[in-house]
Protein backbone atom coordinates (compact mmCIF):
# COMPACT_ATOMS: atom_id res chain seq x y z
CA UNK A 1 0.00 0.00 0.00
CA UNK A 2 1.48 3.58 -0.98
CA UNK A 3 1.47 6.01 1.97
CA UNK A 4 2.10 9.52 1.02
CA UNK A 5 4.75 11.34 3.19
CA UNK A 6 4.28 14.87 3.46
CA UNK A 7 6.62 17.04 1.98
CA UNK A 8 7.62 20.20 4.00
CA UNK A 9 7.82 22.91 1.90
CA UNK A 10 8.71 25.90 4.54
CA UNK A 11 9.37 25.19 8.68
CA UNK A 12 9.57 28.08 10.95
CA UNK A 13 10.94 28.21 14.31
CA UNK A 14 11.04 31.04 16.78
CA UNK A 15 10.60 33.27 13.93
CA UNK A 16 10.79 36.77 15.45
CA UNK A 17 10.80 40.28 13.66
CA UNK A 18 11.18 43.50 15.68
CA UNK A 19 10.53 46.96 14.29
CA UNK A 20 11.84 49.05 17.07
CA UNK A 21 10.84 48.16 20.61
CA UNK A 22 8.31 45.84 19.13
CA UNK A 23 8.40 42.19 17.94
CA UNK A 24 5.39 41.90 15.26
CA UNK A 25 6.42 38.62 15.28
CA UNK A 26 7.27 37.25 18.24
CA UNK A 27 8.68 33.78 18.40
CA UNK A 28 6.25 32.34 15.36
CA UNK A 29 6.18 28.32 14.91
CA UNK A 30 4.68 27.13 11.58
CA UNK A 31 5.42 24.05 9.16
CA UNK A 32 3.85 23.85 5.40
CA UNK A 33 3.52 20.61 3.78
CA UNK A 34 3.67 20.47 0.11
CA UNK A 35 0.29 20.98 -1.36
CA UNK A 36 -2.02 22.43 1.14
CA UNK A 37 -4.16 25.30 1.36
CA UNK A 38 -3.49 27.47 4.37
CA UNK A 39 -5.40 30.82 5.34
CA UNK A 40 -3.71 33.57 7.48
CA UNK A 41 -6.45 35.52 9.05
CA UNK A 42 -5.66 38.20 11.74
CA UNK A 43 -6.94 41.50 12.71
CA UNK A 44 -5.67 44.63 11.38
CA UNK A 45 -1.61 45.04 12.07
CA UNK A 46 -1.41 41.40 13.24
CA UNK A 47 1.69 41.05 11.50
CA UNK A 48 0.26 38.70 8.11
CA UNK A 49 2.35 40.78 5.75
CA UNK A 50 5.13 40.36 7.62
CA UNK A 51 4.97 37.10 7.44
CA UNK A 52 4.43 36.91 3.86
CA UNK A 53 7.59 38.63 3.36
CA UNK A 54 9.92 36.42 5.40
CA UNK A 55 8.20 33.32 3.33
CA UNK A 56 8.75 35.41 0.20
CA UNK A 57 12.82 35.73 1.16
CA UNK A 58 11.98 39.59 0.98
CA UNK A 59 13.13 40.56 4.65
CA UNK A 60 16.44 38.91 6.05
CA UNK A 61 16.06 41.10 9.68
CA UNK A 62 14.79 37.84 11.09
CA UNK A 63 15.78 36.01 13.75
CA UNK A 64 14.97 32.38 14.96
CA UNK A 65 15.15 29.47 11.91
CA UNK A 66 13.68 30.37 8.39
CA UNK A 67 13.79 27.06 6.27
CA UNK A 68 11.92 27.63 2.83
CA UNK A 69 12.50 26.23 -0.51
CA UNK A 70 13.49 28.41 -3.36
CA UNK A 71 10.58 27.23 -5.01
CA UNK A 72 8.58 30.10 -3.95
CA UNK A 73 6.13 32.85 -5.98
CA UNK A 74 4.23 36.03 -4.51
CA UNK A 75 0.87 37.52 -5.67
CA UNK A 76 0.02 40.96 -3.69
CA UNK A 77 -3.10 42.90 -3.26
CA UNK A 78 -2.15 45.24 -6.42
CA UNK A 79 -0.99 42.88 -9.30
CA UNK A 80 2.16 44.91 -9.72
CA UNK A 81 2.56 44.72 -13.52
CA UNK A 82 5.12 46.50 -15.11
CA UNK A 83 3.04 49.45 -17.53
CA UNK A 84 5.48 49.75 -20.36
CA UNK A 85 5.28 45.54 -21.22
CA UNK A 86 2.65 44.17 -22.41
CA UNK A 87 0.69 41.20 -20.81
CA UNK A 88 2.92 38.14 -21.79
CA UNK A 89 5.92 40.13 -20.99
CA UNK A 90 5.03 40.84 -17.82
CA UNK A 91 3.93 36.96 -17.28
CA UNK A 92 7.46 35.86 -18.79
CA UNK A 93 8.83 38.73 -16.51
CA UNK A 94 12.23 36.94 -14.80
CA UNK A 95 11.55 34.04 -16.62
CA UNK A 96 15.21 32.57 -17.52
CA UNK A 97 14.36 29.58 -19.68
CA UNK A 98 14.45 29.25 -23.43
CA UNK A 99 10.28 28.64 -23.80
CA UNK A 100 9.86 31.78 -21.60
CA UNK A 101 7.14 33.12 -24.18
CA UNK A 102 5.60 29.77 -24.49
CA UNK A 103 5.12 29.42 -21.07
CA UNK A 104 3.88 32.83 -20.16
CA UNK A 105 1.11 31.86 -23.14
CA UNK A 106 -0.19 28.34 -21.14
CA UNK A 107 -0.33 30.18 -17.88
CA UNK A 108 -1.88 33.33 -19.56
CA UNK A 109 -4.71 30.03 -21.52
CA UNK A 110 -4.93 28.37 -18.00
CA UNK A 111 -6.09 32.12 -15.98
CA UNK A 112 -7.99 33.03 -19.18
CA UNK A 113 -6.54 35.43 -20.78
CA UNK A 114 -4.83 34.68 -23.77
CA UNK A 115 -6.57 37.51 -25.81
CA UNK A 116 -5.21 39.67 -23.83
CA UNK A 117 -1.69 38.83 -24.34
CA UNK A 118 -0.44 41.44 -26.21
CA UNK A 119 -2.79 44.29 -24.26
CA UNK A 120 -0.79 47.35 -22.50
CA UNK A 121 -1.62 46.65 -18.10
CA UNK A 122 -3.05 49.35 -18.28
CA UNK A 123 -6.17 48.48 -20.43
CA UNK A 124 -6.99 45.44 -17.77
CA UNK A 125 -9.63 45.35 -15.92
CA UNK A 126 -9.27 44.62 -12.30
CA UNK A 127 -9.89 41.12 -12.45
CA UNK A 128 -7.53 40.70 -15.28
CA UNK A 129 -4.86 42.13 -14.28
CA UNK A 130 -4.86 40.06 -10.87
CA UNK A 131 -5.56 37.05 -13.50
CA UNK A 132 -2.12 38.60 -15.35
CA UNK A 133 -0.50 38.27 -11.57
CA UNK A 134 -1.50 34.99 -10.86
CA UNK A 135 -0.22 33.93 -13.98
CA UNK A 136 2.98 35.75 -13.63
CA UNK A 137 3.45 33.61 -10.18
CA UNK A 138 2.06 30.15 -11.73
CA UNK A 139 4.67 30.26 -14.90
CA UNK A 140 7.30 29.61 -11.95
CA UNK A 141 5.31 26.48 -11.11
CA UNK A 142 6.19 27.27 -7.39
CA UNK A 143 6.17 24.71 -4.53
CA UNK A 144 4.69 27.73 -2.16
CA UNK A 145 2.49 30.53 -3.30
CA UNK A 146 2.25 33.28 -1.46
CA UNK A 147 -1.21 35.74 -2.11
CA UNK A 148 -1.11 38.83 -0.09
CA UNK A 149 -5.09 39.55 0.12
CA UNK A 150 -5.14 39.40 -3.80
CA UNK A 151 -9.07 39.44 -4.01
CA UNK A 152 -9.55 41.72 -1.91
CA UNK A 153 -10.13 44.98 -5.02
CA UNK A 154 -12.06 43.00 -6.86
CA UNK A 155 -16.27 43.30 -7.08
CA UNK A 156 -18.17 40.60 -5.21
CA UNK A 157 -18.94 38.86 -8.54
CA UNK A 158 -15.06 38.98 -10.34
CA UNK A 159 -14.17 37.45 -6.70
CA UNK A 160 -16.61 34.52 -7.20
CA UNK A 161 -14.93 33.77 -10.50
CA UNK A 162 -11.38 34.39 -9.30
CA UNK A 163 -11.89 32.45 -5.82
CA UNK A 164 -13.02 29.12 -8.65
CA UNK A 165 -9.54 29.91 -10.89
CA UNK A 166 -7.47 30.06 -7.96
CA UNK A 167 -8.74 26.28 -7.01
CA UNK A 168 -8.78 25.13 -10.01
CA UNK A 169 -5.19 26.55 -10.66
CA UNK A 170 -4.14 24.71 -7.52
CA UNK A 171 -5.93 21.46 -8.18
CA UNK A 172 -3.57 21.33 -11.35
CA UNK A 173 -0.32 22.28 -9.89
CA UNK A 174 -0.34 21.69 -6.52
CA UNK A 175 1.50 23.98 -5.19
CA UNK A 176 1.23 24.81 -1.17
CA UNK A 177 -0.84 28.14 -0.91
CA UNK A 178 -0.63 30.46 2.28
CA UNK A 179 -3.42 32.71 1.51
CA UNK A 180 -3.51 35.85 3.74
CA UNK A 181 -7.21 37.49 3.99
CA UNK A 182 -9.09 39.51 6.19
CA UNK A 183 -12.38 37.38 4.74
CA UNK A 184 -13.19 35.01 6.71
CA UNK A 185 -15.72 33.14 4.63
CA UNK A 186 -13.04 33.99 1.69
CA UNK A 187 -11.04 31.54 4.18
CA UNK A 188 -13.64 28.75 5.34
CA UNK A 189 -14.40 28.26 1.38
CA UNK A 190 -11.18 28.01 -0.20
CA UNK A 191 -8.61 26.43 2.73
CA UNK A 192 -7.89 23.15 4.24
CA UNK A 193 -5.99 25.07 7.29
CA UNK A 194 -7.16 28.05 8.92
CA UNK A 195 -4.41 29.80 11.28
CA UNK A 196 -5.05 32.69 13.10
CA UNK A 197 -2.28 35.16 13.47
CA UNK A 198 -1.94 37.29 17.34
CA UNK A 199 1.06 38.29 19.70
CA UNK A 200 3.42 37.64 17.16
CA UNK A 201 2.34 33.76 17.38
CA UNK A 202 -0.47 31.22 15.54
CA UNK A 203 -2.35 31.71 18.04
CA UNK A 204 -5.22 29.49 16.10
CA UNK A 205 -5.25 27.01 14.09
CA UNK A 206 -8.52 24.76 12.56
CA UNK A 207 -8.83 22.35 9.93
CA UNK A 208 -11.49 22.91 7.16
CA UNK A 209 -12.18 19.44 6.00
CA UNK A 210 -15.85 20.24 4.48
CA UNK A 211 -15.73 19.09 0.79
CA UNK A 212 -15.51 21.58 -1.93
CA UNK A 213 -17.16 23.16 -3.82
CA UNK A 214 -18.04 24.86 -0.40
CA UNK A 215 -20.86 26.55 0.09
CA UNK A 216 -21.18 29.17 3.25
CA UNK A 217 -24.24 27.71 5.02
CA UNK A 218 -22.51 24.10 5.56
CA UNK A 219 -22.91 23.41 8.97
CA UNK A 220 -19.08 22.78 9.73
CA UNK A 221 -18.29 26.20 8.07
CA UNK A 222 -21.27 28.00 9.79
CA UNK A 223 -19.59 26.35 13.19
CA UNK A 224 -16.15 27.22 12.02
CA UNK A 225 -16.92 30.68 11.22
CA UNK A 226 -18.44 31.31 14.50
CA UNK A 227 -15.30 30.13 16.29
CA UNK A 228 -12.97 31.92 14.05
CA UNK A 229 -14.90 35.37 14.85
CA UNK A 230 -14.48 35.17 18.39
CA UNK A 231 -10.72 34.52 17.97
CA UNK A 232 -10.67 37.45 15.42
CA UNK A 233 -12.24 39.05 18.75
CA UNK A 234 -15.05 40.17 16.72
CA UNK A 235 -18.59 39.61 17.88
CA UNK A 236 -20.32 36.11 16.44
CA UNK A 237 -23.18 36.63 14.24
CA UNK A 238 -26.29 37.87 15.32
CA UNK A 239 -28.78 36.60 17.72
CA UNK A 240 -32.35 36.42 17.04
CA UNK A 241 -33.02 38.32 20.69
CA UNK A 242 -30.64 41.15 19.51
CA UNK A 243 -32.36 44.14 19.56
CA UNK A 244 -33.14 45.20 15.92
CA UNK A 245 -30.72 48.01 16.24
CA UNK A 246 -27.85 46.05 16.80
CA UNK A 247 -28.04 43.96 13.81
CA UNK A 248 -26.30 44.54 10.98
N1 LIG B 1 8.94 48.70 7.75
C1 LIG B 1 8.27 48.87 8.89
N2 LIG B 1 8.68 49.71 9.84
C2 LIG B 1 8.03 49.87 11.01
N3 LIG B 1 6.92 49.18 11.34
C3 LIG B 1 6.45 48.31 10.44
C4 LIG B 1 7.09 48.10 9.16
N4 LIG B 1 6.39 47.16 8.49
C5 LIG B 1 5.36 46.79 9.29
N5 LIG B 1 5.42 47.48 10.44
C6 LIG B 1 4.46 47.36 11.56
O1 LIG B 1 4.28 46.00 11.86
C7 LIG B 1 2.92 45.73 12.19
C8 LIG B 1 2.40 44.62 11.34
O2 LIG B 1 2.30 45.05 10.01
P1 LIG B 1 1.74 44.11 8.85
O3 LIG B 1 1.66 44.93 7.62
O4 LIG B 1 2.53 42.87 8.82
O5 LIG B 1 0.28 43.79 9.43
P2 LIG B 1 -0.95 43.09 8.73
O6 LIG B 1 -1.47 42.06 9.67
O7 LIG B 1 -0.55 42.62 7.36
O8 LIG B 1 -1.96 44.30 8.64
P3 LIG B 1 -3.19 44.61 7.64
O9 LIG B 1 -4.16 43.50 7.88
O10 LIG B 1 -3.69 45.94 8.12
O11 LIG B 1 -2.64 44.63 6.25
C9 LIG B 1 2.18 47.04 12.02
O12 LIG B 1 2.00 47.63 13.27
C10 LIG B 1 3.09 47.86 11.15
O13 LIG B 1 2.96 49.22 11.43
Amino acid sequence: METRIPRRVAGLRGLTRRFGDRAVLDGLDLDIEGGEFIALLGRSGSGKSTLLRALAGLDRDLDGELSVGDSVAVAFQEPRLVPWKRVRANVALGLDVPDAGARADRALEEVGLSERADAWPLTLSGGEAQRASLARALVREPELLLLDEPFSALDALTRITVHQLVLDLWALHRPAVLLVTHDVDEALLLADRVLVLSEGRIAHEYAVTAPRPRHRDHPDLVNLRDRLLRALGVAACEHPTDPPEERR
